[in-house]
């Protein structure tokens, strides 16, 4: 495939209701579509998923924007892509940047996929025609943290997962429990302790919960092995996770018993296949996570947990969980707590473009110079 043209379009996507984690409140999700054509006219879509600001990763919407104009484009137009495989070791040029290249490379297995005319999860190896979904709740008071839960159980989510900070943890969950004694339960703590809270975490012990995410700093899986090895609780990592070789230290140091895969974060499908393969040969069990995305991402993220070894619910809700209206036909929706998968060729869902110029708030269309 000789790309030609990528077309960026930068949206503001208003949330149902504020989400609120330990280091902030969103209410406008922006998102960053990129959409790729190659030669014979063939389209492909991808979704960048950085915030506003860079509080989850050191990236965000603009240094995304930045890094695709003034790098990652020009390197997929230099040559022709014959597998998206190609594409890790081209932009390995450009250090870190994850979730812009994960963005640009999305598209490219998009269009791949629709021009071998199968659907992306089945170009990625992907076996299952449906899978798991759980939900993510933001902070809020306990009232309406309860009245969540129960709504996202009476909705079929088979799993749910609460955000935690200093301060709003161990009470809130001994309270779930009190109410939801045999729920699934996780919580994820986005970072926003250290070990000298190891008492406070150790104390979440006595409840249930299938895992804690990233209790720790990001780059802490030294603290996460120490942690590890005193708690019951598998620990989940998440931000601490950006690549294949990070993967790779934290299961020999011990550092997490699970691991959460989000593709943007590890920098595009084909690093998230791998660190799927490697978590396999280890038999550590890994989940797809889930960044507030827009439809397209979110159709990239259903493809990838049809992989074999993602045996825990994905953080990919229903469109309506997140909006009012997505921008993709059909919407995301979520039975008894399972996505089937679509049959369509590539992400299996199509742009609304109406609906993705209603949020626009600029665009750009690059173009490869000949000769
Ligand atoms: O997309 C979803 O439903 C998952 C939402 C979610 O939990 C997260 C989204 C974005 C950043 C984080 O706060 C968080 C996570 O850490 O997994
Ligand atoms: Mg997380």
């Amino acid at each position: 495939m000789q790309f030609h043209t990528v077309i960026l379009r930068y949206l503001e996507m208003e949330l149902k209701s504020p989400f609120t984690t330990s280091f902030g409140t969103m209410k406008t999700r922006p998102v960053l579509l990129v959409e790729v054509i190659d030669q014979d006219g063939v389209h492909g879509w991808g979704e960048g998923v950085a915030f506003f600001a860079p509080w989850y990763t050191e990236e965000t919407i603009e240094t995304t924007w930045h890094m695709l104009e003034a790098f990652l484009i020009p390197l997929l137009f230099q040559a022709p892509v014959y597998h998206p495989d190609e594409l890790r070791d081209r932009f390995s040029l450009i250090r870190r940047n994850c979730m812009a290249k994960a963005a640009l490379e999305g598209a490219v297995w998009d269009a791949f996929a629709k021009r071998h005319h199968m659907p992306l999860h089945v170009a990625l190896g992907g076996e299952k025609q449906e899978v798991d979904v759980g939900v993510s709740i933001g902070i809020q008071p306990i009232t309406n943290t309860l009245k969540r839960i129960e709504q996202a159980l009476a909705e079929g989510y088979k799993r749910i997962k609460i955000k935690i900070k200093p301060g709003w943890d161990v009470d809130v969950v001994r309270d779930i429990r009190h109410h939801f004694p045999h729920v699934p339960l996780m919580v994820d703590a986005n970072s926003a302790y250290s070990l000298c809270d190891i008492d406070r975490l150790k104390a979440l012990d006595d409840y249930e919960l299938l895992m804690i995410e990233q209790p720790l700093a990001v780059d802490d899986i030294v603290d996460h092995a120490k942690l590890q090895a005193k708690l019951q609780t598998p620990i989940c990592l998440d931000e601490s996770i950006c690549s294949y070789e990070d993967a790779k230290r934290a299961i020999e140091l011990k550092s997490c018993r699970v691991i959460n895969i989000k593709i943007g974060r590890v920098g595009g499908l084909t690093e998230a296949k791998r660190i799927h393969d490697l978590c396999q040969q280890h038999r550590i069990p890994v989940w797809c996570g889930g960044m507030l995305e827009g439809g397209v991402g979110r159709a990239h993220s259903i493809a990838l947990a049809t992989l074999p070894h993602f045996s825990l619910p994905s953080d990919t809700a229903a469109s309506a969980n997140y909006w009012e209206r997505d921008f993709i036909e059909p919407e995301v929706t979520v039975h008894r707590g399972r996505i089937f998968v679509q049959k369509q060729h590539g992400i299996g869902y199509a742009v609304n473009l109406a609906e993705v110029e209603r949020r626009i708030v600029r665009s750009k269309i690059y173009k490869r110079s000949k000769g």
